[in-house]
């Protein structure tokens, strides 16, 4: 099995990437474990609590849970992966079964910063846009798509995500086998990342 992390701040594109990955690559033989799964369960507490957890912080993430998930499918197990939904701030309690593949991708903003993670993984991407880029974006998309409105964005925005991003996400880019510059869509780094997964699928 290859194991591919790929990481990056919020709104830089990791989940676009992906998908634009798996766009022409035979259906079912790439399988996704999104960080977003593994969000804490926090059903003991009230809606309004959940609304002022950091969710950008390591602390948020049910690492224990990704680690033995990811270390089970090496073993050619099947795993429940939790649906989460960003709406209510919570795991929804429903479950997708995720079968084990060839090639795995895990992604997410945090899952450089766990180091027993990061050992499991054979390639580490690290996905960047500028902050000011992956603002616009984060605003557009959370409106259109996670309930938010304009002040709820920025609050979180100065509040957690700008220094959680400093402090946790950005320096990950040292441990980065592969940068992929993505202000712009980059369909030659997609590219070069579908070719190293056809290798593995013994497709080329
Ligand atoms: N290279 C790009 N150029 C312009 N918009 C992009 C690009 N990549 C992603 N987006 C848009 O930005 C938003 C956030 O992208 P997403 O893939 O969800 O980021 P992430 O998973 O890193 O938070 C989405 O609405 C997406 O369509
Ligand atoms: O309940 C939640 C959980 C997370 N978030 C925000 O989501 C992003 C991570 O998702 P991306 O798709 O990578 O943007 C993170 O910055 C959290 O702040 C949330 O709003 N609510």
């Amino acid at each position: 099995m290859l194991i591919i992390g790929i990481a990056g701040g919020t709104g830089c594109g990791k989940t676009t990437v992906v998908n634009q990955i798996l766009n022409e690559l035979p259906e079912g033989e790439v399988g996704i474990l999104s960080q977003d799964s593994y969000y804490m369960d926090t059903t003991h507490l009230s809606y309004e609590e959940r609304t002022k957890i950091n969710f950008d912080h390591p602390r948020s993430i049910d690492f224990e849970l990704l680690e033995a998930h990811l270390k089970a499918l090496r073993r050619g197990e099947h795993v429940d992966q939790p649906v989460y939904s960003f709406v209510k701030h919570n795991r929804t309690g429903d479950t997708i079964k995720t079968k084990p593949r060839k090639v795995m991708i895990v992604e997410g903003i945090l899952i450089l910063t766990h180091p027993e993670l990061r050992k499991l993984f054979d390639i580490k991407i690290y996905v960047h846009a500028d902050s000011d880029e992956r603002l616009i974006r984060r605003l557009k998309r959370d409106i259109s798509e996670r309930g938010r409105d304009l002040d709820e964005v920025l609050a979180r925005y100065q509040n957690t995500l700008k220094p959680m991003h400093q402090q946790f996400i950005e320096p990950m880019k040292e441990y980065a086998d592969i940068i992929i510059p993505n202000n712009r869509h980059n369909m030659v780094a997609i590219g070069i990342v579908r070719t190293i997964i056809n290798e593995k699928l013994n497709y080329v």
